[in-house]
């Protein structure tokens, strides 16, 4: 039976929240340019006079819109925040948070651009006026948390006017996703859509959108009964109900949920928490199904349900159980499909197409790399796995290419696509695989804990990350340091470290102190290191305790490095841990630029690597790529490509490709190779004799230098993302963050070293 379990999701504090919210530039959205604007040209392109040209195409031919400007993936999240989640009528501005999250979720999920609009009305008029008119900046709109029955009207008046998609997304999204729930639990439960006893409690945005949908896919009207605060609504009922209700109202001699829910096999929740009774539960049919979707708490938990009946197959709207019915798993797809064929609508045709799709996929045998998206063991299709997670990283290809053909099929699409196998690859690239990469391994970590030395303990960064680390399931963190100044710290920086799973140890205290001295001078006696100097470093120096306490088992992995610099951490650790036997230590960066993930290397150990050493940072990398879950593509980087021009340099990085040829490696490799031909399709083009399959996302650089100027700039003026270097090849799990590394890089290295600490 369902139940909230280890492995739920994070759970966060609302200091960390507005932490989040606050941390660098404020919110969660900026805005980035696409053409240079560099040079005078450049403006009197992207400016005056050159601009001129596209207006004048767009005015003649308004479909050229798409081909000039941000139209085409364009969405707006519109708001008068009368409905915010649960909680309210709280106002246009006190939605902003949430319409910006919406805003990114698109662009995280499905690729789509998005801006959040925050029209501060609850008039209904003047909500349609404001939008209404935004038709030429969007390719659709998401309209997002506004109470019922308005959202009804300012939904429907903005389609009639608008010839762009309108989607009220807690309306539609929800729908969708419950309906792709409920087509798998009937299946599960060997019921027919068109006999099956349904009752819906709530009467608002979601509760009559859902309806009407599972109308549309084939439940009699007459099975569905709907309810809200004043109990069902029955046919000749005159309080509390408008139009939308009526067009539900059936003819029935229940009064009341409970009388509704008696022998019913279906019960929808979109009221309010605790609107369930377990006797309820108990009155409803055999296997029922239970969708219980109010936020942030359900109308009955999952814990409730199971204490009273073993058959019940249980959804919420919550990460932190199993089958999760939540509108993310809906509006960032279906709006990429509707944007890809430049849809007039979003009309049910393509709603039941998404929710058709998003069922089959729960269907589908869970491939490796998918599985690894998943929490707990790989989930198989049943009844606490009748819907994907949000992480699910088919979700892009399958949903959008489902919603472009029921668009192209319905007559909806203007722009409609010839070829959907390439259309289908083409979605798969558009996901942001780092991010699920992150994800992986923060979910793995999360199923199998552990013990990580945070070194620097007495750092206020430090202690966040360490909190951060434990709120979030991966572990117990050990802080280094001593007691009295980090609580000190702790109480000055107002960090809680009251926490089950965080550890103090004071180094020169520690009863294991004599046990790692022993040990750093069995290693160093005969590298001019005497006792006391050994001594010395475990009482005084945190990353020799640090990489003792691993090296022997007490902890599971390091991370340290905001206060000394990178080598001279590294120095520290070597002095303790080694090389993993026929392994080379290097370091990793991964760099994410605009949907792009590569890993470079070695951007850490090596100064000058010969070829031997080149051809093996090329091997470690390659199994790093594979431990991530890339196929590596290697290119091995020089200033020149396939020798021209010639120079000494490059000739090191030929033989090492030629080391490489004799060892037989097992990866995709080749070089030298300047970078344009290595990442760019179009340069690759001109070698035809290339041996790489697809542009490289693994670059073995020619030396430190290059490898770390490059990954810097990148991170400084390209606006790219580096993690790392992540350290590759010791015998334990040692993560060495950058000087000053904000919280959450300590906890994104934390996780990397847990995650390397294995099964
Ligand atoms: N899981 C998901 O993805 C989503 C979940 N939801 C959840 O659904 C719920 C409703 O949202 P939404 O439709 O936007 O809100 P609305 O304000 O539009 O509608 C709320 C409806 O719930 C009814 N209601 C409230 N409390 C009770 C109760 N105790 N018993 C019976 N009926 C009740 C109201 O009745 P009356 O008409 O009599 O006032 C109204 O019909 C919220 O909890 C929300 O969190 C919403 C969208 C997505
Ligand atoms: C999920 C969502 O959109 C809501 O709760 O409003
Ligand atoms: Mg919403």
């Amino acid at each position: 039976m369902a139940r909230k379990t280890e492995n739920s999701g994070p759970s966060v504090s609302a200091q960390e929240a507005l932490e989040f919210h606050a941390m660098g530039r404020p919110g969660k959205l900026e805005v980035v340019a696409t053409k240079p604007m560099a040079t005078q040209r450049d403006l009197s392109l992207a400016y005056s006079p050159g601009v001129a040209v596209p207006v004048l195409a767009i005015a003649e031919d308004p479909s050229r819109a798409f081909d000039y400007t941000t139209r085409g993936n364009m969405v707006a999240v519109i708001s008068n925040g009368t409905a915010i989640l649960g909680l309210g009528n709280l106002g246009a501005l006190a939605s902003k948070p949430v319409m910006e999250g919406k805003a990114v979720l698109f662009k995280r999920f499905a690729d789509v651009d998005s801006i959040d609009l925050e029209v501060d009305t609850e008039d209904a008029d003047e909500f349609i006026n404001c939008v209404r008119f935004l038709g030429p900046s969007f390719g659709g709109i998401n309209l997002e948390d506004i109470k019922a029955p308005e959202c009804f009207i300012i939904e429907q008046r903005l389609r009639e006017l608008m010839d762009i998609p309108v989607f009220h997304d807690d309306q539609h999204g929800t729908a969708i996703i419950s309906a792709a729930g409920l087509i798998n639990a009937l299946e599960i439960t060997g019921r027919d859509m068109k006999t099956t006893k349904m009752v819906c409690n709530g009467a608002g945005a979601a509760g009559i959108a859902c309806i009407e949908l599972m109308k549309a896919m084939g439940f009699a009207p007459e099975n569905i009964i709907l309810c809200d605060t004043k109990g069902v609504v029955f046919q000749g009922r005159t309080e509390g109900m408008n139009q939308w209700k009526s067009a539900h109202a059936v003819k029935t001699e229940a009064r009341s949920l409970a009388e509704a829910l008696d022998g019913a096999d279906v019960f929808l929740g979109l009221s309010a928490k605790g609107a369930l009774t377990t006797a309820m539960v108990q009155s409803m049919a055999r296997n029922p199904i239970i969708f219980a979707m109010a936020n942030p708490d359900p109308e009955i938990t999952p814990e409730e349900v199971a204490e009273i009946r073993t058959d019940a197959i249980m959804a919420t709207g919550r990460s932190d159980y199993p089958n999760q019915v939540n509108n993310v798993l809906g509006f960032p797809y279906i709006f990429r499909g509707a944007l890809d064929v430049r849809a007039t609508t979003i009309n049910d045709d393509m709603k039941i197409a998404a929710a058709r799709a998003l069922a089959e996929l729960a269907r589908k045998d869970v491939p490796d790399d998918v599985a690894a998206a998943y929490q707990g063991n790989r989930p198989k299709f049943g009844p606490n796995y009748i819907i994907p997670v949000p992480f699910d990283p088919r979700l892009i290809s399958a949903i959008p290419l489902a919603v472009a053909k029921a668009a192209m099929e319905s007559g909806v699409a203007r722009k409609p696509i010839l070829d959907l196998d390439r259309y289908a690859q083409e979605l798969s690239a558009r996901r942001d695989p780092i991010a699920s990469t992150l994800q992986r391994i923060y979910d793995r970590v999360r199923r199998q804990p552990k013990r990580i030395v945070f070194a620097e303990g007495e750092e206020e960064q430090v202690m966040r990350a360490a909190v951060s680390y434990v709120n979030q399931r991966l572990g117990t963190a050990i802080l280094l340091g001593r007691d009295d100044v980090i609580k000190e710290n702790a109480k000055h920086a107002g960090i809680d470290l009251n926490k089950q799973g965080i550890e103090i140890i004071n180094a020169r205290l520690s009863r294991r102190n004599g046990i790692y001295t022993d040990y750093l001078y069995e290693r160093m006696q005969r590298k001019g290191f005497l006792f006391r100097d050994c001594q010395r470093l475990i009482n005084n120096d945190r990353n020799h305790f640090a990489a003792c306490m691993v090296a022997l088992g007490d902890a599971d992995g390091i991370v340290t490095g905001v206060t000394r610099n990178y080598s001279t951490a590294l120095d520290d650790i070597r002095r303790v841990i080694d090389a993993k036997p026929g392994h080379r230590v290097i370091g990793v960066s991964i760099v994410l630029a605009r949907g792009k993930t590569v890993l470079v290397a070695d951007t850490a150990v090596h100064d000058m690597p010969n070829a031997e050493q080149i051809a093996d940072i090329a091997e470690e990398a390659a199994g790093f790529a594979r431990r991530m879950g890339y196929e590596p593509r290697l290119a091995m980087l020089a200033y020149s490509t396939f020798g021209h021009p010639q120079g000494e340099r490059s000739e090191r990085v030929q033989e090492a490709v030629r080391i490489l040829d004799k060892r037989r490696v097992d990866f995709e490799y080749d070089g030298e190779m300047a970078a344009d031909v290595a990442l760019n399709a179009r340069a690759m083009a001109q070698y035809p004799f290339i041996r790489l399959t697809g542009p490289a996302n693994v670059l073995i650089m020619p030396a430190f230098h290059s490898a770390s100027i490059s990954t810097k700039m990148l991170q400084e003026l390209g606006g790219s993302t580096v993690i790392g270097p992540l350290l590759v090849g010791l015998n334990k799990p040692v993560q060495i963050v950058s000087l000053n590394a904000k919280d959450s890089d300590i906890v994104n290295m934390a996780a990397i070293a847990a995650y390397t600490a294995g099964a």
